[in-house]
């Protein structure tokens, strides 16, 4: 299949573009780049050995996003392209919205313009309102959730069910994305935050590369077995491999999905792996509880095994391993 990958540069969307590649499938891009380097997709197409056809614009754009799916002879789309800071969500709720929810109708719109019928969404497992172990795919999601982020994700599931039943002939798939970690197993592509990161392991590998002093572990006083938060870290390439299954079993109406291992990591869990790949101690300190944060949240992965044939198969230890090449290859990211 040619598939579109809006939001394709940034992190998940530039392994995902490598795993279509690798299964026989034709990626191409349409990336805004606020949030991410063109490098990404020269390296993605490197890696898997083809050529990644590029566009800069926003998938806001419903004229610009139909012109691809004419010119690129689309068969399905992936749509990434989104906002995705909590924080910044809170501070600046009305583009989070337009951006988010704009990107994904005019998308939607002109899917259904140029007669494009198969579309696969990036949700997240943040539109389960109450988080915690093994998560199925029928518990409670709505929008009192804790931040617009959230809501975002929430709202546009709720497009995707309502484009669906007016349209027959759309073929969605959501899949809930839970923690991704890591990088390429080459090191050459990765997580490339702006600023200070907000997520643990990229901020361990900071800390790792001596760039932040200690990591700072958000609460050791949960009902957790270390007191730690825990959650369900998925290696970013398990992820990918996920997007190609989920392509692939495609059928009329939309299929939910959780992406995880089913596997809980507490803070310590992570840190520790880092160290191992690192081969020292790194240093950190117990702080308060990050407001919003909840104790735990693992997926239940059953149903995408099920529906998608689809299994993570790599370890936290392999994501610490891949985050560590691509930091110490990398110290930059891609400004480097
Ligand atoms: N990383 C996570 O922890 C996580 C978890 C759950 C869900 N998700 C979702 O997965 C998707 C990909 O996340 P990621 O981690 O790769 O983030 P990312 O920021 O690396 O990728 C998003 C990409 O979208 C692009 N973009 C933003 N607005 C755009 C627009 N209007 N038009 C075109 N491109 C635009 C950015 O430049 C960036 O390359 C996002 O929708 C995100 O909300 C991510
Ligand atoms: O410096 C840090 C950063 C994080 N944590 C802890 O590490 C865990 C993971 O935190 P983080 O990496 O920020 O992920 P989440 O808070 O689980 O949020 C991620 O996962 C959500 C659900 O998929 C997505 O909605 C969010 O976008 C994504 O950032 C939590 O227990 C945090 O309290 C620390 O202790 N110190």
């Amino acid at each position: 299949m040619r598939v579109l990958l809006t939001g394709g540069a940034g992190f998940i969307g530039s392994h995902t573009a490598i795993a279509l590649a690798e299964h026989g499938h034709s990626p191409v891009v349409l990336d805004d780049l606020s949030n991410a380097s063109p490098a990404a997709i020269e390296r993605a197409g490197r890696l898997a050995g083809v050529e990644i056809p590029m566009v800069a614009g926003d998938a806001g754009d419903r004229e610009l996003v139909g012109r691809v799916l004419d010119e690129h002879e689309i068969d399905a789309v992936i749509h990434f392209a989104g906002l995705k800071a909590v924080g910044e969500s809170v501070a600046q709720p009305l583009t989070y919205y337009r951006v988010n929810l704009g990107s994904a109708i005019a998308t939607l719109e002109a899917m259904a313009a140029h007669g494009v019928d198969r579309f696969v969404f990036s949700s997240s497992a943040t539109v389960y309102e109450q988080p915690g172990e093994l998560l199925r795919e029928d518990a409670p999601v709505g929008i009192d959730l804790p931040n617009p982020y959230g809501r975002t994700k929430a709202m546009i599931e709720a497009i995707v069910a309502d484009a669906a039943a007016a349209d027959p002939s759309l073929r969605a798939a959501v899949l809930r994305y839970f923690n991704p970690v890591g990088a390429h197993e080459s090191g050459d592509i990765g997580e490339d935050p702006k600023g200070v990161p907000n997520n643990l392991m990229p901020f361990i590998a900071q800390v790792a590369a001596g760039e932040r002093e200690r990591l700072r572990i958000y609460g050791d006083d949960y009902d957790t077995a270390d007191g730690t938060g825990v959650r369900d870290y998925i290696h970013v390439s398990d992820l990918a491999e996920g997007h190609v299954a989920a392509l692939e079993a495609l059928e009329p109406g939309v299929l939910t999905v959780n992406l995880g291992t089913g596997i809980g990591g507490s803070v310590l869990d992570v840190l520790h792996a880092f160290e191992r790949a690192v081969g020292h101690e790194l240093p950190s300190e117990v702080v308060a509880r990050r407001p919003g944060d909840a104790p735990v949240s693992t997926a239940d992965p059953t149903l995408a095994r099920e529906r998608l044939g689809w299994q993570a198969t790599r370890t936290l230890d392999d994501a610490a391993r891949d985050a560590w090449r691509w930091q110490q290859r990398n110290p930059r990211g891609y400004r480097g």
